[in-house]
């Protein structure tokens, strides 16, 4: 898929988060739950899937026939957890079939000690084609990696680094100030709950609309009733 034929099919639409970490409920030794998941996404008419590992972007790829986006979580010590920082994770996601990799563009130090926007050039030069998510969590960190050229924005991490402690929830006034101030298709990520709230990032400027937890993660659903009845 090229860079510019995978922001067209994912325009105006929603894509599903299919992730589950060791020590979640849905999570397996050998997989195979999350291709579930993105079975019912496909069916629901999602117009991709994002999801962690290659394992599973390999999984999901046999089930289902949409482009996905792949990522590498992990903690590297003592950083906090990070969205693909390093080649050899580019690497393993390309390898399996990842259609885009999203890629950490927090301005935090990260742990090879590069900028995102260096990390972002030395891809383009070993996967020119691979269509690159910047997954950011402040304005300026979106503006950045507008700079460095990357295909979708997303503000995935919003909320979960010390720079954007306290941010909105769904933080949709980030999706509208990079949507008004980068050509760059902006991606509404993260803690989204309610299709109204999917509705409100199409509106508020956003190319197309991540859910994750509200739909693929059980636990956290669970929860939300349980606490509404305590
Ligand atoms: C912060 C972080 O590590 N976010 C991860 C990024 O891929 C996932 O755990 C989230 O589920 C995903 O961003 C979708 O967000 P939500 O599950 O809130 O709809």
């Amino acid at each position: 898929m090229t860079r510019s034929s995978l922001s067209e099919r994912l325009a105006g639409g929603l894509v599903v988060s299919c992730q589950a970490l060791p020590g979640e409920p849905l999570h397996t030794e050998t997989g195979g739950v999350m291709p579930l998941m993105a079975i019912a996404a496909q069916r629901a008419g999602a117009v991709a899937i994002r999801s962690n590992s290659a394992r599973d972007v390999a999984q999901i790829k046999d089930a289902v026939d949409l482009p996905v986006i792949g990522l590498i979580k992990r903690e590297y010590p003592p950083f906090e957890p990070f969205i693909t920082v390093t080649m050899e994770e580019v690497d393993a996601l390309v390898e399996a079939g990842a259609d885009a990799i999203a890629l950490d563009c927090t301005l935090r130090e990260r742990p090879d000690g590069l900028t995102p926007a260096a990390f972002v050039a030395r891809i383009r030069e070993r996967h020119p084609g691979v269509p690159l998510m910047a997954d950011i969590a402040t304005y300026e960190e979106g503006i950045a990696a507008a700079e460095a050229g990357v295909d979708l924005i997303g503000t995935t991490l919003s909320g979960y680094t010390p720079q954007s402690a306290g941010a909105p929830i769904p933080d949709l006034p980030l999706v509208e100030r990079l949507a008004r101030d980068t050509e760059v298709p902006i991606v509404a990520e993260g803690r989204i709950r309610r299709p109204e709230q999917a509705r409100a990032a199409l509106d508020a400027g956003a190319h197309c609309v991540v859910v994750g937890g509200a739909i693929t993660r059980p636990l956290e659903i669970a929860t939300e009733f349980v606490d509404a009845l305590r």
